[in-house]
């Protein structure tokens, strides 16, 4: 009798696909033996964190770079190497990740930040999660942060997303202004856009002295490097040869993503395990693609209002019915008419039609530029899609409200 005999019929307890697929999660952190290229910009954030291995203040840094090159993997690995490091010498280091697409206000970020850090037995405040004024979560957080650490790496993803970057200014001055006195604090600010410190208040840009870096896209080779190292996430022979090249050379063709890369790899592996195949094959990859791009697209405009999809639903017809990618903002508006009395939606006026796209446009769902040159805003701006149309489609079209549209096509 096999062990498995007395076990429920209905379940699965065997994996004929994968061994181990947290390794292809997007927040598992790999050893540093499974990261690839990236010596040279490890060695600089080493060298930014080096101080706080002695338990003095370390250098700010800006790590910019476009998504899936390896940011955030380095920012938290070299921390990682640096609390392990300081420990040695009796150094206690800590770090707070805070997505500021999530987190964006000064007082959602304080607040994390201290319940991070905190041990309430050390330094003899709670930090509950709500009913205190920014002030009082900046009082406990210097509490927390002199008590129970002696350096607080914080770092900021998507720091470009920030309401406003006081945060920046107080983190980066507590120390001098005397809000810590047994403690220091480095920053470690990560953004997709290059222009960031250009947007930063001149406050800010005058107390933050920071170094920065830039990570540039992985090349396909490299992509094979990065997914080779992650091979041991299925089981023995289950990848056909041409899965791992396949899937790098088709992260690679928008810009060298990593993060592109595994979650196809990742979700080929999904669908040949949903189809009860047990090996993962080049056509799986390429369903796995169209799923990916479909996914991340629909994080994107998960919260977006229905209207705001059926403005966006407008600009997608207009791509796929024309030779051209970029539309003003009053043919949009036209388009989008039709479709809201399509819907049976009220029509929204111009103005406010304008303003989410302006919305979209942050976020990167569209992109807009006013004619001529720059960034745009107002009624001459034109508008893009930054997705390919039977993706964007097909997302919306999962919007119940929306689906009739389908039918009417
Ligand atoms: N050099 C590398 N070696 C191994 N894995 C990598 C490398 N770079 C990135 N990855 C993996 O790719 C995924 C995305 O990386 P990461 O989140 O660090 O990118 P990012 O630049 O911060 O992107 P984003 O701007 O979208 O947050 C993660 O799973 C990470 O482990």
């Amino acid at each position: 009798m096999s062990a498995n005999d007395d076990r429920d019929p209905l379940f699965r307890y065997d994996d004929p696909v994968f061994a181990d697929e947290r390794l292809l999660e997007i927040t598992h952190l790999p050893g540093p033996d499974r990261i690839v290229g990236r010596d040279e910009q490890m060695q600089r954030v080493a060298d930014a964190l080096n101080p706080a291995i002695f338990g003095s203040e370390p250098n700010h840094l800006f790590i910019f770079g476009k998504t899936g090159t390896g940011k955030s993997l380095i920012s938290r690995s070299v921390t990682q190497r640096v609390i392990t490091e300081a420990e040695h010498d009796d150094i206690t280091v800590r770090y707070a990740f805070i997505d500021c697409g999530e987190q964006n206000t000064e007082a959602s970020i304080v607040k994390t930040i201290a319940q991070i850090v905190n041990e309430p037995d050390a330094s003899g405040v709670t930090v509950p999660d709500r009913g205190l004024g920014t002030g009082d979560y900046y009082k406990r957080l210097w509490q927390a942060i002199d008590h129970c650490t002696d350096v607080t790496i914080v770092i900021l993803d998507e720091i470009d997303m920030l309401e406003d970057d006081e945060v920046l200014r107080k983190l980066s001055r507590a120390g001098e202004n005397r809000r810590i006195s047994d403690s220091s604090i480095g920053i470690i600010g990560i953004s997709n856009k290059i222009d960031f410190p250009d947007h930063l208040s001149e406050r800010v840009k005058s107390s933050l002295s920071r170094d920065e870096l830039v990570f540039s896209p992985y090349d396909a080779n490299q992509l094979v490097e990065i997914l080779e190292k992650r091979r041991d996430a299925f089981h023995d022979g289950v990848l056909s040869d041409d899965v791992i090249p396949l899937t790098a050379a088709l992260a690679a063709q928008e810009h060298g993503d990593a993060r592109k890369a595994i979650d196809i790899l990742r979700n080929a592996g999904r669908i040949a395990k949903k189809r009860n195949e047990t090996r993962v094959t080049a056509d799986h990859v390429r369903d796995a693609k169209e799923k990916t791009e479909a996914d991340r697209f629909n994080e994107l405009i998960e919260g977006s209002p229905q209207q705001a999809k059926a403005i966006l639903y407008s600009l997608t017809l207009l791509t796929e019915n024309s030779s051209e990618k970029e539309f003003p903002t009053k043919i949009i508006y036209n388009q989008y008419k039709e479709v809201a009395r399509r819907l049976d939606f009220d029509v929204l006026s111009e103005r406010r039609v304008q303003e989410i796209l302006q919305e979209q446009n942050f976020l990167n769902v569209i992109q807009s530029e006013r004619e001529g040159r720059g960034r745009g805003r107002g009624a001459h701006a034109k508008h893009r899609l930054l997705e390919n149309p039977s993706i964007v489609k097909k997302v919306l079209l999962r919007d119940s409200r929306l689906a009739v549209l389908e039918d009417e096509a």
